[in-house]
């Protein structure tokens, strides 16, 4: 069986995912244990795996460094990058929602100035609404930028709504469903095809069986 190297993001859905390589009997017990390591070797299998930021996720797929890599859609959508998107694991739900303070229009002519971390996601957003807005690149906190008047409104992720609520913002337009998503070097697919795809298929049914 050839090495199979899969790219984990880093934070929030690094716990989500364990359940879904555990369910196909991947051991995970050093990724359980980490530390500070950032690479890991399953003992049951000729995988391991290295743990990278969001969008380092797509770098290291897109080059092959990594076969598989587990990333949100919202990643994917901002940044285009040459990789198969194979698997929607249904994990890290939220959604891409424009907010704002309740007194924002979104049906004014005025020209929109928009915050926000995704900036790719937000202005082809508007254009396909044929709409010309101003965008500014925030990297974080991005509920303050309508509070303190440096935008009109913001483009972000909501999941549970708490951080609009308890900043006094509201959901003017849901965009985008998004979730983590399982992806594909292009050539590892064709290179690795039965040790890729035993993964991606026991997965697919990991997947089934759960709803
Ligand atoms: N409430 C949420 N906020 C942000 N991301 C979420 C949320 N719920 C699910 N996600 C998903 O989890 C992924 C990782 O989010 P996380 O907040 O760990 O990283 P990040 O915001 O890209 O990194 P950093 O906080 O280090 O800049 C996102 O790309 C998204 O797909
Ligand atoms: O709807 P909620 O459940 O409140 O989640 C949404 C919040 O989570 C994300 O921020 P994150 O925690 O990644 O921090 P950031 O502001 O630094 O991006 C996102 O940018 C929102 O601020």
């Amino acid at each position: 069986m050839r090495h199979i190297q899969i790219a984990l993001t880093k934070g929030r859905l690094e716990k989500a995912v364990l359940p879904f390589l555990e369910g196909i009997g991947i051991d995970c017990s050093e990724l359980k244990e980490k530390g500070r390591k950032l690479v890991f070797h399953s003992k049951n299998t000729n995988i391991s795996f290295i743990l990278v930021k969001a969008v380092d996720v797509l770098t290291y797929v897109e080059h092959g460094v990594a076969d598989i890599g587990i990333v949100g859609k919202d990643v994917i959508m901002e940044n285009e990058k040459e990789i198969y998107e194979m698997v929607d694991l249904g994990i890290g739900r939220c959604r891409f929602c424009v907010a704002s303070i309740p007194s924002y229009d979104p049906s004014s002519y005025k020209k929109k100035t928009i915050a926000t971390k995704y900036p790719n996601v937000a202005s082809a957003y508007f254009r396909q609404k044929g709409e010309d807005v101003e965008i500014i690149k925030i990297e974080g906190s991005v509920e303050i930028a309508p509070i303190l008047g440096l935008a009109d409104a913001i483009v972000d992720i909501v999941e549970t709504g708490v951080t609009l609520r308890e900043n006094g913002l509201i959901i003017f337009e849901e965009m985008h469903d998004i979730s983590a998503r399982l992806i594909a070097n292009k050539a590892s697919l064709k290179m690795k095809k039965d040790e890729m795809f035993a993964v991606i298929e026991k997965m697919e049914e990991y997947i089934g069986n759960r709803v």
